[in-house]
């Protein structure tokens, strides 16, 4: 049984096509996330996922039954942002309002104040709350059903370096225990230290990653002295490489490192550093939306 599964998935406003024929599956527990540039459609998908939108055409089933399905209310939890709390009722209501609805036992309560830290500020109206604490407050709500499939849209908005040491740590132990996450951020380098799942959504598509990602071969190469000219020969030899800001990305795949070595010393090219590197969330992204990335290089920014 899938937790999540979504078949050809449409969605327009008016004359405005959102969603394109989506298609996306979870199979096992762990850490999803859904990553694309402003507009792509991410929320649009999780608000139809959560049964608060209709889709214009496509099948969604979480845990096994169709998303419409009222029962999976206690299965599946949605961190929106924060315009959902009301601010003349405290954290507190709001927690016991999830607690009632959910029939959950009142420890729970005690339990998730523990786990978020939320002492200070839960007995006070949420408008008192900085954005921080909301999104606090928000993921507390969002744990309270330990849910087997929690969808999180950017959780991390304004979250304090300790809280998000510390959602992480949940979120880990979390998917540990069985559950799925699906998270939306644009905060890349927290991504990476999430998970390697990445789906990627551009302009209502979701895009395919032609990358084995499992099995990559990179080294970086960090190049001294004087490297351009050499550099175009080693160009000519044969490696999937690029070069930026003196920093050499080698992609070896099935080549021996012996191999690469060989080749830059052959070439004289000096260099003082060679790891071995992850591909990280934001170069995945770079490769996967390359037009986002040229019109960053082609601002003017003398302008500034
Ligand atoms: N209710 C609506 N009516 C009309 N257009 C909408 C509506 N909701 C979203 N859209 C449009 O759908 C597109 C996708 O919006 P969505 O909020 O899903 O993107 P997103 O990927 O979550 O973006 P961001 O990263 O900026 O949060 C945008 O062009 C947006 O203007």
């Amino acid at each position: 049984m899938s937790i999540l599964k979504v078949e050809d998935l449409w969605k327009n406003f008016g004359k405005k096509e959102v969603l394109k024929g989506i298609n996306l599956e979870i199979e096992s527990p762990g850490i999803y996330a859904l990553i694309g540039p402003n507009g792509a459609g991410k929320t649009t998908l999780f608000n139809i996922i959560s049964n608060l939108l209709k889709p214009s055409k496509g099948k969604i089933e979480v845990v096994g039954k169709k998303n419409t399905d009222t029962s999976i209310f206690y299965e599946v939890s949605f961190l929106k942002d924060n315009r959902v709390l009301y601010s003349y009722l405290s954290g507190m209501d709001h927690l016991n309002f999830i607690r009632r609805v959910q029939k959950l036992p009142k420890e729970r309560i005690d339990e998730v104040i523990n786990l978020m830290s939320l002492e200070s500020f839960i007995n006070k109206p949420t408008g008192s709350y900085s954005l921080g604490m909301k999104q606090q407050l928000l993921i507390a709500m969002a744990i309270m059903n330990k849910p087997k499939l929690m969808i999180l849209d950017e959780p991390l908005n304004g979250l304090d370096p300790t809280a998000v040491i510390k959602v992480r740590l949940l979120l880990k132990e979390m998917a540990k225990n069985g559950s799925s996450i699906l998270i939306s951020s644009h905060t890349l380098s927290q991504i990476d230290l999430l998970t390697n799942n990445i789906f990627f959504l551009k302009d209502g598509v979701l895009l395919e990653e032609k990358l084995d990602i499992d099995n990559q071969n990179i080294y970086k190469v960090k190049l001294e002295g004087d490297y351009e000219e050499k550099l175009n020969r080693f160009k000519e030899s044969g490696f999937d490489s690029k070069i930026s800001d003196g920093v050499l990305t080698v992609n070896l795949k099935d080549q021996k490192l012996e191999k690469l070595i060989a080749s830059l010393q052959e070439m004289g090219l000096d260099y003082s550093e060679l790891t071995k590197i992850k591909l990280g969330s934001e170069e995945r992204y770079i490769r996967m939306f390359p037009e986002e990335v040229e019109k960053v290089k082609k601002i003017n920014l003398k302008q500034v």
